[in-house]
């Protein structure tokens, strides 16, 4: 791979030790996947900030770092709401350490903010086109797919140091030839908001890592193309994909059909939704917000609860900046008992793995809260969660329940 005079001194620890790091880590990895050169990126996303899934050793290497970011970094969702992490019943001792790995973040100059879509922040534009090193996979497929941004499935350690030293390797979905699509997935029935999840867990699991382009009879919206995207990232390791006349791409470049053709049928969806039968009949938890919920979500749900009271323990994930932009929707959830809950979400967070059924409405949840948390998962839309949550029951005039 070419390096350039400074990029070579990097490489020789004339810049210091973290440098030197950072960019052996980049060179390894470019080395491997082909790339010729180091490329400027726009911004950085850095998973691996739960001390659920880094542990002592995250911390430890993260605490030794120096420096600063070259360019605008932020955080993936970390194990526990940062400012009230007693509400889902965090033990102290793990609140310690998940507030040093963030300190240790932030001292690098990294925005701490836990979030997977920070493309809803202020200040953290995304554009079409941007070299990006992002390592959520749903918040990559996003940026690759929805956005036409530019990025590989990076780690937690390799956003880091593409943070560290403002640039990537130039390989994989960096380059044009690599973005055609290599599976064409048609679907003839009608779909609706967690219909898009139950689809992208059934195609992930079919395709892999391939690129695929949905025929699709709807066009879909931006909240059912981050949960299509987020499902086929988890029960597959879909990068990006294409949905003819929706994604930026599949308009602006108008690909060819690619050999490979899949048909996926509604009874693949249905058996998604079925999920409640053959996991667990009652499920003790529900969550929703994976990805962290949009704006237009979040008043969903606030309108679904409204006027209802929870008899489930129910927890809504979204970023910080969406619930206080949002204090009335966070007031109408709150009001029926149910928690929202931002910087953190039910597959980072310790807490989950205390309930052995959880019902979701979000594919990627689906697939991985078995793994993660221990738990089995229970699929269904927003209503239904909350019907579950509410046991339909309605709030009595004077607030009592
Ligand atoms: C589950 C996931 O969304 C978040 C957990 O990863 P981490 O704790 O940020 O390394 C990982 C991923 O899918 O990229
Ligand atoms: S909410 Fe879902 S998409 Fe976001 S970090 Fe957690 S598991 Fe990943």
């Amino acid at each position: 791979m070419y390096l350039t005079k400074e990029e070579e001194q990097i490489l020789n620890g004339e810049a210091g030790e973290t440098l030197r790091q950072a960019i052996e880590i980049l060179v390894a990895l470019g080395d491997i996947y082909g790339a010729d050169s180091l490329i400027p990126i726009k911004s950085a996303q850095i998973a691996g900030v739960s001390y659920k899934t880094i542990g002592d050793a995250g911390l430890e290497w993260i605490s030794d770092l120096e420096g600063q970011v070259k360019v605008p970094s932020i955080l993936n969702p970390a194990g526990m709401d940062l400012e009230d992490w007693g509400r889902l019943k965090i033990s102290p001792e793990f609140a310690e350490k998940q507030k040093a790995i963030v300190q240790a973040y932030k001292k690098l100059g990294i925005r701490c903010e836990c979030t997977c879509t920070p493309y809803t922040l202020e200040g953290f534009s995304v554009g079409y086109g941007d070299h990006l090193a992002w390592s959520e996979s749903s918040a990559i497929s996003y940026a690759n797919s929805v956005i036409g941004a530019r990025t590989n499935r990076e780690g937690g350690p390799s956003a880091l140091s593409a943070a560290l030293l403002g640039k990537t390797a130039n390989y994989g979905f960096h380059l044009e030839e690599n973005r055609t699509p290599e599976v064409s997935i048609r679907v003839e029935c009608p779909l609706k908001e967690s219909d898009y999840g139950a689809l992208g867990y059934v195609a992930g699991k079919i395709i892999g890592s391939q690129v695929p382009i949905f025929r699709l009879k709807d066009a879909p919206e931006k909240d059912e193309l981050k949960t299509l995207g987020a499902a086929m990232a988890a029960s597959g390791a879909v990068a990006l994909y294409h949905v003819e006349g929706v994604t930026p791409e599949a308009c602006r470049l108008g690909f060819e059909e690619p050999e490979e053709k899949i048909i996926i049928e509604r009874s693949q969806l249905d058996e998604v939704y079925e999920s409640r039968g053959r996991a667990c009949k009652e499920p003790e938890l529900i969550t929703i917000g994976c990805p962290h919920c949009s704006a237009v979500e979040l008043k969903k749900a606030a309108e679904l609860l409204k006027g209802k009271a929870v008899s489930k323990e129910t927890w809504i994930f979204t970023s910080r900046e969406l619930a206080n932009r949002y204090p009335e929707y966070v007031r109408s959830i709150e009001e029926s008992g149910a928690k929202v809950v931002c910087d953190t979400c039910m597959v980072v967070s310790p807490a989950t793995n205390s309930y052995s059924c959880v019902m979701v409405n979000s594919g990627k949840a689906f697939a991985y809260l078995p793994g993660m948390c221990g738990a089995e998962s229970v699929y269904g839309n927003m209503e239904t969660c909350i019907e579950e949550a509410t046991g339909g029951k309605r709030k009595k005039a004077g607030g009592s329940y």
